[in-house]
Protein backbone atom coordinates (compact mmCIF):
# COMPACT_ATOMS: atom_id res chain seq x y z
CA UNK A 1 0.00 0.00 0.00
CA UNK A 2 2.61 1.95 0.78
CA UNK A 3 4.81 1.62 -2.27
CA UNK A 4 1.18 2.57 -3.70
CA UNK A 5 0.88 5.97 -2.04
CA UNK A 6 4.58 6.90 -3.27
CA UNK A 7 3.71 5.92 -6.46
CA UNK A 8 0.98 7.51 -7.25
CA UNK A 9 1.81 10.69 -5.29
CA UNK A 10 5.07 10.67 -7.61
CA UNK A 11 3.29 10.37 -10.34
CA UNK A 12 0.77 13.07 -9.41
CA UNK A 13 3.76 15.31 -9.38
CA UNK A 14 5.66 15.00 -12.72
CA UNK A 15 6.93 17.98 -13.79
CA UNK A 16 5.20 18.65 -17.26
CA UNK A 17 6.77 22.12 -18.15
CA UNK A 18 10.30 23.03 -16.93
CA UNK A 19 12.01 26.12 -17.83
CA UNK A 20 15.70 26.45 -16.55
CA UNK A 21 17.19 30.09 -16.75
CA UNK A 22 15.86 30.70 -20.07
CA UNK A 23 16.14 34.34 -21.81
CA UNK A 24 15.26 35.39 -25.29
CA UNK A 25 15.69 38.38 -26.89
CA UNK A 26 14.60 39.28 -30.64
CA UNK A 27 17.57 40.95 -32.12
CA UNK A 28 18.36 43.51 -29.75
CA UNK A 29 15.34 43.69 -27.73
CA UNK A 30 15.43 41.50 -24.65
CA UNK A 31 11.78 40.06 -23.60
CA UNK A 32 12.30 37.49 -21.01
CA UNK A 33 15.91 37.60 -18.61
CA UNK A 34 16.57 34.37 -17.06
CA UNK A 35 13.34 32.68 -16.06
CA UNK A 36 13.12 29.67 -14.18
CA UNK A 37 9.79 27.81 -13.82
CA UNK A 38 8.09 24.34 -13.21
CA UNK A 39 4.62 23.32 -13.79
CA UNK A 40 3.41 20.22 -12.13
CA UNK A 41 0.58 17.57 -12.89
CA UNK A 42 -2.61 18.60 -12.25
CA UNK A 43 -1.39 22.32 -11.75
CA UNK A 44 -3.68 25.49 -12.94
CA UNK A 45 -0.89 28.22 -14.09
CA UNK A 46 -2.98 31.74 -15.11
CA UNK A 47 -0.20 34.18 -16.91
CA UNK A 48 -0.96 37.71 -16.53
CA UNK A 49 1.12 40.85 -18.52
CA UNK A 50 0.38 43.67 -19.68
CA UNK A 51 0.79 43.69 -23.73
CA UNK A 52 4.29 43.19 -25.43
CA UNK A 53 5.35 41.84 -22.05
CA UNK A 54 6.11 38.58 -23.78
CA UNK A 55 3.66 36.15 -22.83
CA UNK A 56 2.77 34.96 -26.33
CA UNK A 57 6.82 34.62 -26.91
CA UNK A 58 7.10 32.59 -23.69
CA UNK A 59 4.37 30.28 -25.58
CA UNK A 60 6.04 29.96 -29.20
CA UNK A 61 9.13 28.91 -27.12
CA UNK A 62 7.43 26.19 -24.97
CA UNK A 63 6.18 24.61 -28.07
CA UNK A 64 9.17 24.55 -29.55
CA UNK A 65 8.43 27.66 -32.08
CA UNK A 66 11.13 30.22 -30.72
CA UNK A 67 14.72 28.40 -29.40
CA UNK A 68 15.71 30.48 -26.47
CA UNK A 69 18.79 32.33 -26.24
CA UNK A 70 20.06 31.34 -23.29
CA UNK A 71 18.59 28.04 -21.00
CA UNK A 72 16.66 25.35 -21.39
CA UNK A 73 12.74 24.37 -21.53
CA UNK A 74 11.65 20.58 -21.17
CA UNK A 75 8.16 19.35 -21.94
CA UNK A 76 7.12 16.08 -19.97
CA UNK A 77 10.75 15.84 -18.60
CA UNK A 78 12.09 15.69 -22.35
CA UNK A 79 14.33 19.24 -24.31
CA UNK A 80 11.54 20.46 -26.13
CA UNK A 81 13.69 20.64 -29.71
CA UNK A 82 14.00 16.63 -29.12
CA UNK A 83 10.18 16.56 -27.75
CA UNK A 84 7.26 14.22 -30.67
CA UNK A 85 4.67 13.75 -28.36
CA UNK A 86 2.63 16.78 -29.69
CA UNK A 87 -0.73 14.42 -29.03
CA UNK A 88 -0.31 15.00 -25.52
CA UNK A 89 -0.94 18.76 -25.73
CA UNK A 90 -3.94 20.22 -26.72
CA UNK A 91 -3.96 24.20 -27.77
CA UNK A 92 -7.21 26.77 -28.02
CA UNK A 93 -6.24 29.80 -29.95
CA UNK A 94 -7.57 33.20 -29.86
CA UNK A 95 -10.86 33.31 -30.64
CA UNK A 96 -9.80 36.73 -32.50
CA UNK A 97 -7.21 34.32 -34.45
CA UNK A 98 -9.79 32.57 -36.32
CA UNK A 99 -11.11 33.25 -39.37
CA UNK A 100 -15.05 33.33 -39.23
CA UNK A 101 -15.51 32.72 -42.96
CA UNK A 102 -13.54 29.46 -43.21
CA UNK A 103 -15.70 27.41 -44.36
CA UNK A 104 -15.30 23.87 -42.18
CA UNK A 105 -18.28 22.72 -40.39
CA UNK A 106 -17.89 22.27 -36.39
CA UNK A 107 -17.10 18.19 -36.98
CA UNK A 108 -14.69 18.73 -39.37
CA UNK A 109 -12.70 21.81 -37.58
CA UNK A 110 -12.96 19.08 -34.31
CA UNK A 111 -11.64 16.37 -36.38
CA UNK A 112 -8.86 18.36 -37.42
CA UNK A 113 -7.47 18.31 -33.72
CA UNK A 114 -6.21 14.69 -34.62
CA UNK A 115 -4.25 15.42 -37.37
CA UNK A 116 -0.55 15.34 -36.55
CA UNK A 117 1.90 14.98 -39.02
CA UNK A 118 2.18 11.28 -38.35
CA UNK A 119 -1.95 11.23 -39.25
CA UNK A 120 -2.12 13.21 -41.87
CA UNK A 121 -2.25 10.73 -44.65
CA UNK A 122 -3.73 7.87 -42.86
CA UNK A 123 -7.70 6.94 -43.12
CA UNK A 124 -9.59 7.81 -40.71
CA UNK A 125 -11.79 5.28 -38.65
CA UNK A 126 -14.02 4.49 -36.65
CA UNK A 127 -12.47 4.81 -33.68
CA UNK A 128 -11.60 8.61 -35.09
CA UNK A 129 -15.27 9.39 -35.65
CA UNK A 130 -16.05 7.99 -31.89
CA UNK A 131 -13.17 10.82 -30.29
CA UNK A 132 -15.14 13.20 -32.28
CA UNK A 133 -18.29 12.24 -30.74
CA UNK A 134 -17.08 12.32 -27.51
CA UNK A 135 -15.72 15.85 -27.54
CA UNK A 136 -18.85 17.32 -28.92
CA UNK A 137 -20.85 15.22 -26.36
CA UNK A 138 -18.23 16.57 -23.53
CA UNK A 139 -18.32 19.84 -24.89
CA UNK A 140 -22.09 19.99 -25.81
CA UNK A 141 -22.26 21.16 -29.09
CA UNK A 142 -23.38 17.56 -30.90
CA UNK A 143 -26.36 19.31 -32.00
CA UNK A 144 -24.56 21.98 -33.92
CA UNK A 145 -22.21 18.85 -35.44
CA UNK A 146 -23.00 19.78 -39.31
CA UNK A 147 -23.04 24.01 -38.82
CA UNK A 148 -20.22 25.75 -40.49
CA UNK A 149 -18.12 27.40 -37.38
CA UNK A 150 -18.78 31.05 -38.85
CA UNK A 151 -22.63 30.81 -38.36
CA UNK A 152 -21.84 30.20 -34.80
CA UNK A 153 -21.79 32.74 -31.99
CA UNK A 154 -18.67 33.41 -29.76
CA UNK A 155 -19.24 31.00 -27.33
CA UNK A 156 -19.82 27.98 -28.92
CA UNK A 157 -16.69 28.89 -31.28
CA UNK A 158 -15.03 28.49 -28.29
CA UNK A 159 -16.55 25.32 -27.21
CA UNK A 160 -15.68 24.04 -30.87
CA UNK A 161 -12.00 25.09 -30.41
CA UNK A 162 -11.95 23.23 -26.92
CA UNK A 163 -13.39 19.87 -28.29
CA UNK A 164 -11.10 20.59 -31.20
CA UNK A 165 -8.09 20.57 -28.64
CA UNK A 166 -9.35 17.80 -26.14
CA UNK A 167 -9.78 15.04 -28.66
CA UNK A 168 -6.79 13.53 -28.38
CA UNK A 169 -7.18 13.48 -24.27
CA UNK A 170 -4.10 15.34 -23.62
CA UNK A 171 -2.39 16.11 -20.73
CA UNK A 172 -1.51 19.31 -21.10
CA UNK A 173 -4.11 22.27 -22.54
CA UNK A 174 -2.63 26.04 -23.29
CA UNK A 175 -5.15 28.18 -23.84
CA UNK A 176 -4.17 31.82 -25.25
CA UNK A 177 -6.23 34.58 -23.81
CA UNK A 178 -9.39 32.53 -24.89
CA UNK A 179 -12.00 34.34 -24.26
CA UNK A 180 -11.08 38.03 -26.26
CA UNK A 181 -13.95 39.52 -27.83
CA UNK A 182 -16.93 36.89 -26.29
CA UNK A 183 -19.47 38.72 -23.72
CA UNK A 184 -19.38 39.09 -20.18
CA UNK A 185 -21.66 35.99 -19.51
CA UNK A 186 -20.10 33.56 -21.83
CA UNK A 187 -16.70 34.41 -20.40
CA UNK A 188 -17.65 33.46 -17.09
CA UNK A 189 -19.13 29.89 -18.19
CA UNK A 190 -16.29 29.42 -20.52
CA UNK A 191 -13.77 29.63 -17.27
CA UNK A 192 -16.21 28.12 -15.17
CA UNK A 193 -15.86 25.00 -17.56
CA UNK A 194 -12.41 24.77 -17.74
CA UNK A 195 -12.12 25.23 -14.06
CA UNK A 196 -14.69 22.76 -13.08
CA UNK A 197 -12.05 20.05 -15.79
CA UNK A 198 -8.83 21.43 -13.97
CA UNK A 199 -10.83 20.51 -10.44
CA UNK A 200 -12.30 16.83 -11.75
CA UNK A 201 -10.01 15.69 -14.84
CA UNK A 202 -6.24 14.67 -14.40
CA UNK A 203 -4.85 17.70 -16.82
CA UNK A 204 -2.70 20.51 -16.57
CA UNK A 205 -3.38 23.91 -17.80
CA UNK A 206 -1.63 27.00 -18.92
CA UNK A 207 -3.86 30.02 -19.84
CA UNK A 208 -2.41 33.29 -20.87
CA UNK A 209 -5.46 35.86 -19.85
CA UNK A 210 -5.82 39.49 -19.69
CA UNK A 211 -8.99 38.59 -16.55
CA UNK A 212 -7.45 39.20 -13.40
CA UNK A 213 -10.10 38.94 -11.79
CA UNK A 214 -11.03 35.66 -13.22
CA UNK A 215 -7.63 34.67 -12.26
CA UNK A 216 -7.01 35.67 -8.55
CA UNK A 217 -10.60 34.54 -7.99
CA UNK A 218 -9.52 30.98 -8.58
CA UNK A 219 -5.59 31.27 -8.28
CA UNK A 220 -5.63 33.25 -5.78
CA UNK A 221 -4.06 36.74 -5.50
CA UNK A 222 -0.25 36.04 -4.64
CA UNK A 223 1.68 34.83 -7.95
CA UNK A 224 4.21 32.19 -7.46
CA UNK A 225 6.11 33.44 -9.79
CA UNK A 226 7.38 36.93 -11.56
CA UNK A 227 9.14 37.75 -14.49
CA UNK A 228 9.71 40.97 -15.72
CA UNK A 229 6.24 42.27 -16.70
CA UNK A 230 4.36 38.90 -16.82
CA UNK A 231 2.93 37.50 -13.38
CA UNK A 232 2.29 33.66 -12.76
CA UNK A 233 -0.51 32.90 -10.52
CA UNK A 234 -1.04 28.83 -10.00
CA UNK A 235 -3.10 26.07 -7.80
CA UNK A 236 -3.14 22.89 -7.95
CA UNK A 237 -6.24 20.61 -8.54
CA UNK A 238 -6.31 18.37 -5.17
CA UNK A 239 -3.04 19.85 -2.79
CA UNK A 240 -4.36 17.55 -0.18
CA UNK A 241 -5.32 14.40 -1.78
CA UNK A 242 -2.57 13.74 -3.95
CA UNK A 243 -1.08 10.62 -2.42
CA UNK A 244 -4.10 8.80 -2.61
CA UNK A 245 -4.45 6.29 -5.19
CA UNK A 246 -7.31 6.08 -7.47
CA UNK A 247 -8.36 9.76 -7.63
CA UNK A 248 -7.11 9.79 -11.53
CA UNK A 249 -9.75 10.38 -13.93
CA UNK A 250 -10.01 10.42 -17.79
CA UNK A 251 -11.95 13.22 -19.46
CA UNK A 252 -14.14 11.18 -22.16
N1 LIG B 1 8.61 38.52 -34.44
C1 LIG B 1 9.00 39.55 -33.69
N2 LIG B 1 10.08 40.31 -34.03
C2 LIG B 1 10.51 41.32 -33.27
N3 LIG B 1 9.92 41.71 -32.11
C3 LIG B 1 8.83 41.02 -31.71
C4 LIG B 1 8.32 39.91 -32.47
N4 LIG B 1 7.23 39.40 -31.82
C5 LIG B 1 7.07 40.18 -30.71
N5 LIG B 1 8.02 41.13 -30.65
C6 LIG B 1 8.18 42.12 -29.57
O1 LIG B 1 8.49 41.41 -28.35
C7 LIG B 1 7.75 41.95 -27.25
C8 LIG B 1 6.88 40.85 -26.63
O2 LIG B 1 5.86 40.49 -27.54
P1 LIG B 1 4.75 39.37 -27.21
O3 LIG B 1 3.88 39.25 -28.40
O4 LIG B 1 5.43 38.15 -26.73
O5 LIG B 1 3.98 40.08 -26.00
P2 LIG B 1 2.58 39.70 -25.32
O6 LIG B 1 2.80 39.78 -23.85
O7 LIG B 1 2.09 38.40 -25.85
O8 LIG B 1 1.64 40.88 -25.79
P3 LIG B 1 0.04 40.95 -26.03
O9 LIG B 1 -0.61 40.97 -24.68
O10 LIG B 1 -0.12 42.25 -26.74
O11 LIG B 1 -0.36 39.77 -26.88
C9 LIG B 1 6.95 43.12 -27.81
O12 LIG B 1 7.67 44.30 -27.54
C10 LIG B 1 6.89 42.86 -29.30
O13 LIG B 1 6.84 44.06 -30.03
Amino acid sequence: MKSDIAASAAYCHDNIIELDRVSFAYKDQQVITDLSLVIKERDFVGVIGSNGAGKTTLLRMMVGLLRPSAGEIRLFGQPVRRFRDWERIGYVPQKNSFNPLFPATVREVVMSGLYSNKKLFKRIGKHDQQKCDDALEVMSIGDIAGKRIGELSGGQQQRVFLARALINQPDLLILDEPTVGIDAQTQADFFELIFHMHAHHHMTFLMVSHDIEMIEGYLGKEPRERAGGIKFYARHSHEQDCAIPGLQHSLL
